[in-house]
C-alpha cells in the first residue's frame, strides 16, 4: 500500500480544531485523533462529545486512537459516531475480539495498538480481525517525544507476521515520527505514519506533510516488502 499520513492534533490549536483540520485537509489521508483519560495514560484530551462534533467539520476521514482504560465499553461508540478507524490497545482491553469486530460491524476499521515495550508475537492469532496494528514509538501520552529506535525490530518482525500470513493490515506507527525518522519506519515495513509536532510544529503543516509523503515513499520502494 503506499505510505499514508495521519496528522495528530494533538499537537494542534485545541481552541481552533476545525481550521487546524483545514491546513492539512489537502494534503494528509487522516486526521489522528488521540483520546486519553488520564487513566490509561497520565495525560486527559478529549472525548466522544468533540470526537462527534469534529465529525461534521472534518472533510478528512478520523483516526480515533483510544488511549482509555475502558476501550470495550467506548469504542463501539466512535465507530457508530462515523469514526473510519477505531483503534484500541492491546493492554487495555478485556474483550478485545468482541470490541474489534463491533467496530467493524459498525462500518469503521479495526485497529489494535500496542505499547513500546509490548511484544507483538502474542497477537499474531488476532491479525484476522484488524485492519490496522498501531505501534506506540514512544510512550504514550504526550506529544513531541523522542522517537524510540528500540521499537524499530519490532516494526520489522510486525511487517513479517502481516505479510507471512498474507493480510491486508496496516501497520502505522506513532510518535515521534518526522523527517528524522520516517525512513526507518518505512524501511521496518510500516505504511501509516502519525506525526503530531513534526505537522503541527512546522510553519506550513501541507508542505510538511508533503515532505513526510515523498521520503516514505522513496524508502518504501527501496525496501520493496
Ligand atoms: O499518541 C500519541 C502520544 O501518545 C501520538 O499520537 C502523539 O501525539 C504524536 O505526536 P508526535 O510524537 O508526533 O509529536
Amino acid at each position: 500500500m503506499a505510505p499514508q499520513i495521519s496528522p495528530s492534533i494533538l499537537s494542534a490549536d485545541f481552541a481552533r480544531l476545525a481550521e487546524e483540520i483545514a491546513r492539512i485537509s489537502g494534503s494528509a489521508d487522516w486526521v489522528h485523533v488521540d483520546v486519553m483519560d488520564n487513566h490509561f495514560v497520565p495525560n486527559l484530551t478529549l472525548g466522544l462529545p468533540v470526537v462527534q462534533a469534529l465529525l461534521d467539520h472534518s472533510p478528512l476521514p478520523l483516526d480515533c486512537h483510544l488511549m482509555i482504560e475502558d476501550p470495550d465499553r467506548w469504542a463501539p461508540e466512535y465507530a457508530e459516531a462515523g469514526a473510519k478507524s477505531v483503534t484500541i490497545h492491546a493492554e487495555a482491553a478485556k474483550a478485545p475480539i468482541r470490541t474489534l469486530r463491533t467496530i467493524r460491524a459498525a462500518g469503521a476499521r479495526a485497529g489494535l495498538g500496542v505499547n513500546p515495550a509490548t511484544p507483538v508475537d502474542g497477537f499474531e492469532d488476532l491479525l484476522g480481525e484488524i485492519d490496522m496494528l498501531l505501534l506506540m514509538t514512544v510512550e504514550p501520552g504526550f506529544g513531541g517525544q523522542k522517537f524510540l529506535d528500540v521499537v524499530l525490530p519490532k516494526v520489522r518482525r510486525a511487517r513479517e507476521l502481516i505479510k507471512g500470513r498474507d493480510l491486508p493490515v496496516w501497520l502505522q506507527v506513532d510518535g515521534g515520527v518526522s523527517a528524522e525518522t520516517i525512513e526507518r519506519c518505512a524501511g521496518a515495513g510500516a505504511d501509516v505514519f502519525v506525526a503530531g509536532s513534526a505537522v503541527y510544529g512546522a510553519d506550513d503543516p501541507a508542505e510538511a506533510i508533503r515532505n513526510l509523503r515523498a521520503q516514505a515513499e522513496e524508502a518504501t520502494a527501496k525496501a520493496n516488502w
